[in-house]
């Protein structure tokens, strides 16, 4: 199949289009660059420098690469800063995706796989949370990315297309082979900023807010291996390939861990004490959301292999060293 992977220079887009090669699937890239690296699209992808939300060059690019199937990573992703400037948000999250949605339909695309978010629940009713559950985002992320979900099911439902929609909970870790990782400095993902603090690039580690009603006062999440969801995705690929429905899935494991379990593991696995400062709470952020993740193996008959919280930590503290070398040599 020819692929589109937008995003595909970003953190889990490269670990996509690693997988996409290896599967023998043609893989087209578009990304502006502006979070992603282009070291990180491997050499028998193409790549294509672009912003998605230009649509008559995205047409084109659909067109002249005979594009079959659409898998839409391309965002921005940072839930404190969509509470800061929420109108940047809905423009690079809502608008520039329905621009890229208005090109796949006018080019004829028949599938298009979403990355969306567990943020779109907000602070659940309940936990574990089914995709059945009233989302109800809490910041402007979550509703920028429920509104992309949004769009699709409609224009699904006036054109021949068909779509998955996966809510991924807390991606974290690398490949396992070190081909990929997260990459950006500045990072604000838990598991990151605690590896780059075992490392000592950074002097401390914040904990932000202790006062949640959790077992230990900190925020729970489902931590899930970046392989094990691009695993997802190849699973939604195929499905969309043999003429599955339309879905909206949640990727995660339904095990939640605190911030300081979190902590406590990457003290663990890399043998490094260091500095936690406990801070007050960040906006934006839920108590405890965990996936109720039973549907995505029904339905996409997906099997996860990488549910270790230590494991997930020692593959992103490896890839977190070889980038260190990569930069400082
Ligand atoms: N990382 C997580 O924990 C997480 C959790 C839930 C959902 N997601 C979703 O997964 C997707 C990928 O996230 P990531 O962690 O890899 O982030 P990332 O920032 O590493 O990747 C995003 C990529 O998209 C590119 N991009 C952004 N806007 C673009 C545009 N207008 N045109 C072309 N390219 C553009 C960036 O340059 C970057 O390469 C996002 O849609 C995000 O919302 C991520
Ligand atoms: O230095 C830090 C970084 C994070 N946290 C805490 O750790 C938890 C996880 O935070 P992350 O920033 O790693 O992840 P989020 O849960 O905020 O959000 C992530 O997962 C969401 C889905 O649940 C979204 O999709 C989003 O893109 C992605 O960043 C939160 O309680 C946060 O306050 C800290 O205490 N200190």
């Amino acid at each position: 199949m020819n692929v589109l992977v937008t995003g595909g220079a970003g953190y889990i887009g490269s670990h996509m289009v690693l997988a996409l090669l290896e599967a023998g699937e043609r893989v087209v890239v578009l990304d502006d660059l502006s979070t992603g690296y282009r070291w990180a699209v491997p050499p028998d992808a193409t790549f294509v420098s672009g912003d998605i939300s230009d649509g008559p060059f995205v047409e084109r690019l659909l067109e002249e690469h005979r594009i079959e199937a659409i898998i839409h990573f391309a965002a921005r992703i940072v839930v404190p800063d969509s509470v800061a400037d929420p109108l940047h948000y809905y423009l690079a999250n809502t608008c520039k995706s329905r621009a890229l949605f208005e090109a796949a339909v006018h080019a004829g695309i028949r599938k298009i796989v979403f990355s969306s978010t567990a943020a779109v629940y907000g602070n659940p009713i309940s936990n574990p949370v089914g995709e059945d559950q009233t989302p109800m985002p809490v910041s402007p992320y979550g509703a920028s990315k429920l509104m992309s979900e949004w769009m699709l099911r409609d224009a699904a439902a006036a054109h021949d297309l068909n779509y998955v929609v996966l809510r991924y909970f807390n991606v974290a870790g690398a490949d396992p082979a070190g081909r990929s990782g997260q990459s950006t400095p500045n990072a604000t993902h838990l598991i990151k900023v605690a590896v780059q603090t075992a490392l000592g690039q950074r002097p401390a580690i914040e904990v932000f807010g202790t006062d949640y009603e959790t077992r230990d006062g900190t925020c729970v999440r489902d931590y899930i291996h970046v392989t094990d969801l691009i695993g997802a995705h190849m699973c939604a690929l195929r499905h969309l390939q043999n003429g599955g429905e339309n879905a909206v899935l949640n990727c995660g494991y339904g095990n939640g861990y605190s911030v300081l379990e979190v902590l406590d593991s990457v003290k663990r696995v890399s043998g490094v004490d260091f500095t936690v400062n406990l801070s007050p709470r960040r906006p934006g952020d839920p108590a405890k959301i965990v996936a109720q993740a039973d549907r995505i193996r029904r339905t996409l008959k997906w099997r996860p292999e990488h549910d270790n919280l230590d494991l997930i930590v020692q593959n992103a503290l490896d890839w977190e060293r070889r980038l260190h070398n990569r930069v400082h040599g």
